[in-house]
């Protein structure tokens, strides 16, 4: 189902240099005979014109010379900078074999490096030193463009990697435009710089961030309250992403946004929504229902907390169980322990409180080096149907642990889901092997497939937010939402979980491949669409067929347009 190309007449008022250093509007050797005319660009261009296949096919084979996914994602890093019809077009043609090079694992990499591989600047770095010029320079990079979306990232929890000052919303950016077709021209990285605790990229004298220590409690709450206003004042319909945000803030600012503006949180609510879409995938291969199973959740930082109440919610509606009942299914380990009542208050958040364990439970059961219950305890106790892991602690889940949980369940769903790979709880080939192909699995990063007892191969879904997140936010962009609810991100995930190949095959992939990641992304954001209509946030009323027209029309596509020159034009 590719999307109809419809061809575009850009008129521009840029000549020579400033046209060809515009990555927007550059088409290097793609310009036409009557282009290089009218732009003044025909002594700054070699004779011959290519088509964009001729051009992706040479930038192909320049990044294949690079012999390492760092350098690669170097290139097309620097891809982006100069073109961004060739970067993204490169993309959409190897999707899947390019995803691990901008995205997880190689991503994290290009983060630590970031210093050290900077280029040029992208998007609009907000640093707390310099907070007095916010509005300038905000509005300098926002003044007269039409912003659809803006992620932002403070960098306290980059991936599974931590605190990395400067970070990742460009990355995220791009996965928006590639798979659900936001236009690039329309979005906007955000960094805001409070600084870092991480002491290497203190002491390194070629860090490009605010060598400041990370600020905290109320300066930080200005600042980013700062931005947050900016944003309601000057794109008031805009979605606002939030990435990577540390444990203490994330849920916390989207909860105190959330009413006031269309904020979404990815580690909480798009890696809910897409382990949600899994789990719903394992327990149709099961044949069993979200509220027959019994889950545990290792690590109860932002993605483990919206994991649990996703799943919880899923439960409640989907399966109509009280939340007081449903609450019960699970039980959250964070690195001490099982989380349960003796933790006591200063130990346990407020948005952990559904899912204390009473600490009668536990009484019989041995505890670890901290006094409380390990893992491989609690899966001896609960024969846990469903484990989720994103801990950040390779190799968390040990033999003992997935075997244990093997005893209890004939096909137990295991999902690590810690980013980059080399942080996975458990390599689901060792998790396919110790459940003797048993397991239902999904991992966080690429992996390669495993092995059934039968032979065949066995597809490791990715489960990652970037398999849902592009399309929750176009679609709440295309109804231009005042909000996306959890209404619309249940919609969006019952749309995923609908298109899984596992259900048509109990030996396939629990989520649909990354390669189907932009067709799947479609129906998400038809259905998050249709539901902000249903629940009357949006700002449009259209149809079903309406909505679904709408979408097509709106996603941009990465191809040249025509280009006329006109003194009054962009640029
Ligand atoms: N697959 C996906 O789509 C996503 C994966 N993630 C991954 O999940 C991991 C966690 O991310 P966040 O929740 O954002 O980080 P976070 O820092 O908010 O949470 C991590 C939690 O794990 C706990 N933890 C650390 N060591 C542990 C141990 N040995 N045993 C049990 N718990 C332990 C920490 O105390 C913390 O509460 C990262 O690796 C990240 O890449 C996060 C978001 C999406
Ligand atoms: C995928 C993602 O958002 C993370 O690992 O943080
Ligand atoms: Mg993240």
């Amino acid at each position: 189902m590719a999307p109809p190309f419809t061809k575009t007449t850009f008129r521009i008022a840029a000549r020579g240099d400033a046209i060809l250093t515009n990555p927007r509007f550059n088409k290097g050797t793609g310009f036409t005979e009557k282009e290089r005319k009218d732009f003044g660009l025909t002594g700054r261009l070699p004779h011959r014109v290519n088509s964009l296949e001729e051009q992706c096919n040479r930038a192909y084979d320049q990044l294949n010379a690079r012999d390492s996914p760092l350098r690669k994602n170097s290139f097309m890093q620097s891809l982006k900078g100069q073109n961004w019809v060739l970067y993204y077009s490169m993309l959409q043609r190897h999707l899947r074999e390019l995803m691990p090079v901008v995205y997880t694992p190689t991503e994290a990499d290009a983060i630590a490096n970031y210093s050290h591989l900077f280029r040029r600047s992208e998007g609009l770095y907000l640093t707390l030193a310099d907070q007095d010029t916010m509005e300038e320079d905000y509005l300098e990079q926002t003044k007269g463009r039409n912003i659809d979306l803006i992620v932002c990232s403070d960098a306290e929890a980059i991936l599974g990697i931590g605190d990395q000052g400067v970070g990742i919303s460009s990355a995220k950016a791009v996965i928006y435009t590639v798979i659900a077709g936001i236009d690039p021209s329309k979005s906007l990285a955000v960094t805001l710089d409070v600084g870092t605790n991480n002491e290497s990229l203190l002491n390194d004298p070629l860090y490009v961030g605010w060598p400041h220590e990370r600020v905290r409690g109320e300066a930080y709450d200005k600042f980013i309250d700062k931005f947050v206003q900016l944003v309601r004042k000057y794109n008031p319909h805009c979605l606002l992403h939030f990435e990577d945000f540390g444990v203490t803030n994330a849920q916390r600012l989207l909860e105190l946004y959330r009413d006031q503006h269309a904020v979404f949180n990815d580690d909480v609510q798009g890696t809910g929504a897409v382990t949600l879409a899994a789990v719903m995938s394992g327990v149709g291969v099961t044949k069993s229902t979200l509220a027959n199973q019994r889950y545990v959740i290792y690590g109860a930082g932002s993605a483990g907390l919206g994991i649990a109440h996703q799943l919880r919610d899923g439960v409640v509606q989907i399966d109509d169980v009280p939340a007081e009942q449903a609450n019960k299914q699970f039980y959250l380990i964070d690195k001490h322990g099982l989380i349960k009542e003796s933790l006591g208050p200063e130990n346990i958040r407020e948005s952990l409180r559904d899912f204390v364990r009473p600490d009668a439970e536990w009484e019989d059961v041995p505890k670890n080096e901290h006094g409380e219950v390990s893992l491989l305890e609690v899966v001896r106790k609960v024969r846990p149907t469903v484990l989720i892991g994103c801990s950040t602690h390779a190799g968390g889940f040990t033999e003992d642990v997935i075997r244990e949980m093997a005893k209890g369940c004939e096909r137990p769903i295991i999902l690590p889901l810690s980013n980059p790979s080399r942080l996975v709880e458990v390599h689901p080939h060792l998790a396919n092997e110790w459940t003797n192909g048993k397991a239902l699995l999904a991992t966080g990063s690429p992996f390669p497939p495993a092995k059934m007892p039968n032979g065949k191969d066995y597809i490791i879904a990715e489960c990652n937010n970037a398999l849902i997140y592009p399309g929750l936010g176009f679609g709440a962009v295309l109804a231009r939402s005042r909000g996306l609810t959890d209404g619309m991100i249940l919609a969006g995930t019952r749309r995923l979980a609908s298109l899984s190949p596992a259900l048509k095959d109990p030996d396939a992939a629990l989520l649909p491949d990354f390669e189907d990641a932009p067709d799947v992304n479609f129906e998400v954001a038809v259905a998050v669409a249709e539901q902000a209509i249903a629940e009357g946030c949006a700002d449009v009323d259209w149809d079903d067929q309406q909505v679904r027209e709408k979408a097509r029309e709106l996603q941009w596509q990465p191809i040249y347009g025509e280009y006329i020159y006109d003194k009054d034009g962009e640029l």
